[in-house]
């Protein structure tokens, strides 16, 4: 199968205010498959959020060749969906407003999306809370907000930059399951940052380990377990062997 997402030698450089340059990528290649789950995961600093905002088509300029469905990829498009660490709901309008609003902003067909995004907040757990207001709902229910409005326009992938990370232990680990289900339900590609190796390795089928200064991958680590996971297959021989591996990368940095 032709991959999705061809990423070719990718550069990207921010300068400074003060006129230094930061080397934000340095030659990045990586295909992703269709329907893949591939984690992100390195130091602060490494290049994570460039590489999914550069995919999102929030970063134009960049040297070497990202294409998406064999097309380079230079401004936003409605075939990449974004989750952010926080889920960025308006206070002021209700849960189903807020999932409606990516396609309000384009003036798409309201009666068409608006029974997607129903059919996404069912499959979310979230049936029931249309009418409530983003502070009504848990931080758990919120994300998966978030998730629903970054799939309502039925995009081909999705990227999600530490979207558990302000979540308490449980919640996270309940939505890392939800999070699996969600896609193994929805067929998507997703790219997903995150700094807990755990959470990397219960949901990719490959973890990209980066490492900064300049940013770069340092090691594809394929992560063969069976699906659909369970968390108890964390405590197997085999997944703390894959978790071990990765940790060896990291001495002293903000990676758990
Ligand atoms: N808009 C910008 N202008 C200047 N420098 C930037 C900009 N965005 C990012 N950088 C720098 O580029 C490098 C990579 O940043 P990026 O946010 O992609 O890393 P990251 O791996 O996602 O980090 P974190 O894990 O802390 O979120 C960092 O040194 C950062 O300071």
């Amino acid at each position: 199968m032709s991959p999705l997402i061809q990423i070719r030698k990718l550069s990207k450089n921010y300068s400074t205010k003060g006129g230094d340059i930061t080397a934000a990528l340095s030659l990045v290649d990586l295909d992703v498959a269709p329907g893949e789950f591939v984690a992100l995961v390195g130091p602060s600093g490494c290049g994570k959020t460039t590489l999914l905002k550069i995919l999102a088509g929030l970063v134009g300029e960049y040297r070497g060749e990202v294409l998406l469905n064999g097309k380079p990829v230079r401004k936003p498009s409605s075939e990449v969906g974004f989750v952010f660490q926080e889920p960025t709901l308006l206070p002021w309008r209700t849960i189903l407003e807020n999932i409606l609003l990516p396609v309000e902003l384009v003036n798409l067909d309201m009666k068409v999306y608006r029974d997607r995004a129903l059919d996404l907040m069912a499959m979310t757990g979230l049936a029931g809370f249309e009418n409530k207001y983003p502070k009504e709902l848990s931080g758990g229910m919120r994300q998966r907000a978030g998730i629903c409005r970054a799939l309502v326009r039925d995009p081909k992938v999705l990227l999600m930059d530490e979207p558990f990370g302000s979540l308490d232990a449980m919640t996270r680990e309940f939505m890392n399951e939800e999070l699996q289900r969600i896609w193994l339900d929805s067929g998507k590609t997703i790219l997903f940052v995150t700094h807990s190796i755990p959470e990397a390795v219960f949901l990719a089928d490959r973890v990209v380990i980066m490492s900064p200064r300049p940013g770069k991958i340092s090691e594809i680590v394929p992560v063969n377990l069976p699906r659909p996971r369970q968390l108890s297959d964390m405590a197997h021989e085999s997944t703390g062997e894959i978790m071990s591996h990765i940790r060896s990368h990291f001495s002293n940095a903000r990676v758990i």
